[in-house]
């Protein structure tokens, strides 16, 4: 569904993605993480063919996406500001919507809009952050395209309507199940949606795991100094703080490699959330405070 082989990308100079290689065969939903610039905008317009490779390759579904008219029908893209008309109503919207993809599901599309509550007949210019969310997620869902990506979906939305849309993502995808790749900042809203996450770090993807397998990564260990130290040997460490004669120490590993069963009179070792983990994976170098 989407293969990617050594793919590079350049905005003039300014160097977006690096020898990027990415495979998924499978229907499924994957959560694509970076910090801010990594460039998961720009792999996103990679596969929607808004941009052309530099070197490399894409395919998404079969189809090189750059300059192909055929490609629309493969792939649908919800950019974070996404290039609605002026004068578009949801009315405007949801007809270009059907127009533009072949498995259109306009009662699914009605059925959104009455959830999100969205007004049928306001200017879309005139949405507000988190209504103009919402008509990306109905267009986006409804489109029912085999390869559906939408960047940043969840921004602006309050937490009942955030609900709303994981429970209809989750709903369309049982129903027709196709490759949905959404990104992020916040992996904890996503996670429990992604059956795989991707990594993108500093201009290519250095992680692709499934979502179990990742948040299984990062332990915390807190205790005196020199009794961490003993226990985290030759491991790598992401993040080092010291409190008073405490050493708190994040390192990159399993937690079910040993240390959920591993007990210490003096030291607390826990898992890492996911986000704190990401994060540091992320960092030039361990920090230290
Ligand atoms: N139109 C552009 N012209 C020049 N450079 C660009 C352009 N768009 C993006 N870039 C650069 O490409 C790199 C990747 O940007 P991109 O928007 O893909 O990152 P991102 O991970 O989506 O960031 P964010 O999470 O902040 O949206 C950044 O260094 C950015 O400055």
């Amino acid at each position: 569904m989407i293969k990617i082989d050594n793919l590079s990308f350049s905005y003039g100079k300014a160097m977006a993605l690096r020898h990027v290689s990415f495979h998924e065969n499978e229907p499924m939903i994957i959560g694509l993480w970076g910090r801010s610039g990594s460039g998961k905008t720009t792999l996103m317009k990679l596969l929607s063919g808004m941009e052309q490779p530099n070197q490399g390759t894409v395919y998404v579904n079969g189809v090189s996406p750059y300059n192909n008219p055929e490609a629309m029908h493969h792939v649908t893209f919800m950019q974070e500001n996404h290039p609605f008309s002026d004068l578009w109503d949801v009315e405007d919207a949801l007809r270009f919507g059907s127009y533009f993809n072949r498995n259109w599901d306009q009662p699914f599309a009605n059925h959104l809009v009455n959830v999100f509550e969205l007004p049928r007949n306001k200017k879309i210019r005139n949405f507000s952050k988190g209504m103009k969310s919402m008509i990306k997620i109905t267009l986006g869902l409804a489109s029912k395209a085999p390869v559906t990506i939408m960047d940043e979906p969840a921004n602006g939305l309050d937490a009942s309507m955030r609900k709303t849309f994981y429970d209809a993502l989750l709903d369309t995808y049982e129903d027709t199940p196709r490759l949905i790749m959404l990104s992020t900042h916040h992996i904890d809203e996503v996670e429990p949606l992604c059956e795989k996450i991707a990594v993108i770090n500093q201009h290519t993807i250095t992680r692709y795991e499934e979502t179990e397998k990742l948040k299984r990564q990062g332990v915390l260990l807190t205790g005196p100094e020199d009794a961490v130290r003993a226990e985290i040997g030759t491991h790598t460490i992401l993040e080092e703080r010291k409190l008073g004669k405490q050493l708190h120490v994040m390192v990159d590993d399993d937690y079910d490699n040993g240390f959920a069963t591993r007990t210490k009179a003096d030291i607390t070792i826990e898992k890492a959330p996911l986000q704190d983990y990401l994060v540091n994976l992320t960092r030039k170098g361990p920090t230290k405070a």
